[in-house]
């Protein structure tokens, strides 16, 4: 009996210093809007329910939020979002959280310290090393390689030419994997002709389980998800994952001690990095570069996917850019160079518009780490903004009543000068910005240009989506392809 009083005890004075410690988020809480939230439960069953389920979910409760005057309070269990669909708020949240939501310490099973989920103070001095090696003049050296392993993709995509639709995404997903693998750690995996390795398979296991756990609330917790069996799984597909990035590190490393890395040229990012004056632990190292390709691969392997898609259902905007490209390398077949990549008007629109419709990394989310003075509001430190970008850019406040519409020429530069800068973020904003940016851009337009000389695509309009960390369409990227020139 003793010790059941005790216990009680313990507990209620557990929860006072809880609640005392929390008192700024319940008085926020008091004032700002709130919408679609339940007694107790507050938003939680909103994300309940599997990955086309919970897009149909945070799509209805955005439209709430939009009706609502487009900024709201969102409860999931203890964990109070702010969602504002406000530019100007939307920017100072960019600016002034660095620090990434508590939602991203799945990935830090895996990904460490990386820059992607890196704890501020860390981040802060790593951007600055990195930030060098994804300058432009460094990722035109890789033009070679974009337009090399989309050579062999057009080659590949020969044994689907005229027959029925497929899923063209494996197909892109592959040449990704093969420019990133050799870009950022030197390594021609050749994934376009041996899609199917063990590395590989343990990458999209550990990924599967990590998008699961995002959603699923019961297996949030560490105690409960330690006990199933997706926990040994993980721990030892990404044990799997770590030992293949630490021995590349360290065959580069001794490469680099030894002197027998290239004094002159093409180098890769890891050689890039052991370059900087920098000492980076190999375990470092690793997270860096488990980072950046984790983070380069599917993105852009989905925009390209998506503007196939796209330009396979809008035949006016497919000839418009095969014009372009015949206006820029003729009958040649040539790789794609830095002048060719900067004719590509047209192009860049519609892998703009593309990222817009279809915003592969559709919601990103921050903590306030101080007080953060907003157009209505001042937020307390400690609380989550979600920072819904796909709904963001679909919006018929900030586009217009054809929002939903395909039309690259939104992003003309006498249609886009009024445009406030964050009413199209697909790369986020501010200082924590995706810093891959440029590669991811040079990397698509070089993918789909050699792409779309070769083949003709067809395709339905996309109608299911679903969200599984990033973007994707329920029934896959269904095209069917013919040659141009046969
Ligand atoms: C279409 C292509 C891409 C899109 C849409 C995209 C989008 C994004 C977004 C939205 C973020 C911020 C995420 C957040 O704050 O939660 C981000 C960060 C990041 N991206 Fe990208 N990305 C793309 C391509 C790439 C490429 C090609 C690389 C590397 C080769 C890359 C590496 C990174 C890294 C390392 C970060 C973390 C940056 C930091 O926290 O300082 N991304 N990306």
């Amino acid at each position: 009996m003793l010790v059941f009083t005790l216990i009680f005890f313990c507990a209620i004075l557990y929860y006072i210093r809880f609640r005392r410690m929390r008192k700024p988020l319940y008085e926020i809480s008091e004032v700002l809007p709130s919408v679609g939230d339940l007694p107790v439960l507050g938003h939680t069953h909103w994300f309940i329910g599997g990955p086309e389920k919970l897009l149909s979910n945070i799509k209805q409760l955005a439209n709430l939020v939009d009706s609502s005057g487009g900024q709201a309070q969102i409860w999931i269990g203890p964990l109070l979002y702010y969602v504002t669909l406000n530019p100007d708020d939307v920017q100072k949240i960019l600016e002034n959280c660095l620090e990434k939501d508590v939602s991203y310490k799945f990935l830090q099973t895996w990904l460490g310290d990386g820059l992607f989920v890196a704890p501020v103070d860390l981040w802060k001095v790593h951007r600055k090393v990195l930030l060098p090696i994804f300058h432009n003049r460094i990722i035109e050296e890789f033009l070679p390689t974009f337009g090399e392993q989309a050579a062999v993709l057009v080659k590949l995509l020969e044994e689907q030419a005229g027959k029925p639709e497929f899923d063209i995404y494996k197909y892109i997903t592959s040449c990704m994997l093969d420019i990133v693998f050799e870009t950022a750690i030197g390594e021609k995996m050749d994934v376009q002709h041996n899609p199917d390795t063990p590395y590989l398979r343990a990458r999209s296991c550990v990924m599967s389980i990590i998008s699961m756990r995002l959603f699923k609330a019961w297996l949030q917790p560490d105690v409960l998800f330690n006990l199933t069996q997706y926990a040994k799984i993980q721990r030892e597909n990404i044990d799997f994952t770590h030992k293949f990035t630490d021995e590349v590190i360290k065959k580069k490393k001794e490469q680099h001690k030894k002197g027998e890395l290239l004094k002159e040229g093409k180098k890769d990012l890891l050689e890039l990095l052991l370059n900087r004056d920098f000492n980076f632990t190999n375990e470092q190292l690793r997270e860096h570069i488990d980072s950046i390709t984790i983070a380069g691969n599917d993105t852009t392997a989905l925009v390209i996917a998506y503007a196939l898609l796209l330009l396979g259902s809008h035949d006016d905007a497919q000839d418009k850019v095969v014009e372009e490209l015949k206006s820029i390398f003729g009958e040649s077949d040539r790789i794609p160079t830095k002048e060719d990549l900067s004719k590509m008007d047209y192009l860049e629109r519609v892998i703009k518009e593309t990222m817009r419709l279809y915003t592969v990394v559709p919601i990103i989310g921050r903590k306030t780490q101080k007080e953060l003075k907003l157009k209505n509001f001042t937020l307390p430190a400690g609380v989550g903004c979600a920072v819904a970008t796909f709904v963001m850019h679909r919006s018929k406040n900030l586009w217009g009543p054809d929002a939903d519409s395909f039309d690259p020429d939104r992003f003309l530069p006498e249609n886009s000068v009024n445009r406030h800068p964050c009413a199209f973020i697909p790369f986020s904003f501010g200082s924590r910005n995706c810093i891959g940016r440029h590669f991811g851009m040079m990397v698509m337009k070089s993918v789909l240009a050699t792409i779309l000389r070769s083949y003709k695509i067809k395709s339905k309009t996309i109608n299911r989506l679903k969200i599984e960390i990033l973007l994707f369409p329920v029934p896959g990227h269904m095209v069917s392809i013919e040659k141009r020139n046969p």
